[in-house]
């Protein structure tokens, strides 16, 4: 396990930059202004504008550097683990925020399996932004897809595949984004974020390793919310396996053999959380890095899909279709006139139902297959 490289304390600019020579991409990076309370970030590909941190939180991020990781060792494992990245009151905060304003899918698609169409609906709320490093956004306010390696707008084919065109990563992730980038040393270019709204919703048993996110892919994982317990199990050696109950701020960082040689899951459970500040949600957000359009095209597939857009109601204390959202919410950058189509997902034509399948390795051209047994069949 390399050295990890501990967070200095810093202004809360720094968060906004890179660490001087640390990236070896020379592509302008997203740089949100620094002004209080910043404007919502707006983009085309967006359902609606996604508010910026308010400065109080950045004023949090700066003030506590987190403690030295934990340093997991089992064969074929290498994680780091910061039971603290952010100290409880700034994890509960950044909670709050990030799930009333990011829109979240349901998402449900159709696959092969076993000669039959099955339709699997995803356990749990997702949603997905970024681009491969094929590509990145411009700098500039319009934010527009440019090829890294000519610097000239993308062509249409590249994305066609795609069930929307990419989604740039909004001020109030980059943040995030940078704050792990400059902890872990490592680069992303995709951040995937789970809702886990209850117990009953769940991840199966999968890996992250499929092969556009190249050999020993490093993912760091960031949890907001409810407890919930993550399980591990080796592929190949069943004696060997672990249980991490991941609570509200704390960050793993996954690297080297650990997504070809292992497991992991987010299981269901029976006890209900409710009636406390995460109304028993859980947000999960992974960081990573996507070579190729492929990465892009499976992403948006599996995590923003087809169907209909949620959001976080404050006064329901719940999703609600988007639709919904109106002037009883204390979500108010929602303009009124935007619509969402309804789900294109046709589930009429499955022969059978299944929920939590792997979600982003269900995809051809993976490595990834479901574990035996972990498949929860509808009833
Ligand atoms: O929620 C978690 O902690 C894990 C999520 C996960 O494994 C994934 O999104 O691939
Ligand atoms: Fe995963």
């Amino acid at each position: 396990m390399p050295q990890l490289p501990t967070m200095s304390k810093r202004t809360i600019a720094s968060f906004f930059n890179k660490v001087p020579g640390e990236s070896a991409s020379k592509k302008p990076r997203l740089s949100p202004p620094l002004v209080p309370d910043a404007p919502p970030t707006a983009h085309p590909s967006y359902p609606h504008p996604i508010a910026s941190l308010p400065t109080s939180l950045l004023t949090l991020f700066d003030a506590s550097p987190p403690p030295a990781p934990r340093i997991i060792t089992k064969p074929d494992l290498s994680i780091a683990h910061y039971n603290h990245f952010f100290p409880q009151s700034t994890a509960r905060q950044l909670y709050l925020f990030l799930r009333r304003s990011l829109p979240f899918y349901r998402v449900t698609y159709t696959i092969r399996r076993d000669s039959l169409d099955t339709t699997v609906r995803t356990p749990r709320y997702t949603t997905v932004f970024g681009v491969d490093a094929h590509s990145y956004f411009s700098d500039d306010d319009a934010r527009t897809l440019l090829d890294s390696k000519t610097h000239k707008a993308v062509s249409g084919d590249r994305y066609r595949g795609c069930v929307c065109p990419p989604r740039p990563i909004p001020a109030c992730l980059e943040v995030l984004k940078n704050l792990v980038e400059r902890e872990t040393g490592d680069t992303f270019n995709f951040i995937l974020v789970n809702y886990y709204a209850s117990s009953a919703d769940s991840i199966a048993y999968h890996s992250d390793d499929e092969t556009f996110l190249g050999p020993n892919p490093t993912i760091a994982s960031l949890s907001l919310g409810t407890t919930r317990d993550f399980l591990m199990k080796h592929k190949s050696d069943k004696t060997q396996t672990l249980k991490l109950p991941l609570t509200n701020g704390e960050l793993l960082v996954m690297r080297g053999a650990t997504q070809r040689k292992w497991l992991h899951s987010i299981p269901k459970r029976t006890a209900t959380t409710t009636g406390t500040w995460t109304s028993g949600g859980r947000i999960n957000i992974t960081f990573r890095n996507g070579r190729s359009p492929a990465c892009t095209q499976n992403y948006y597939r599996y995590n923003v899909g087809a169907g209909p857009v949620y959001r976080w109601h404050d006064a329901r204390d719940e999703m609600v279709l988007h639709t919904e959202i109106n002037s009883d919410n204390t979500n108010q950058d929602v303009p009124a006139a935007v619509t969402v189509a309804a789900t294109s997902v046709d589930a009429g034509t499955a022969a059978a139902e299944v929920t939590d399948i792997p979600s982003i390795s269900a995809a051809p051209n993976t490595t990834n297959q479901p574990a035996d047994g972990e498949l929860d069949v509808a009833p």
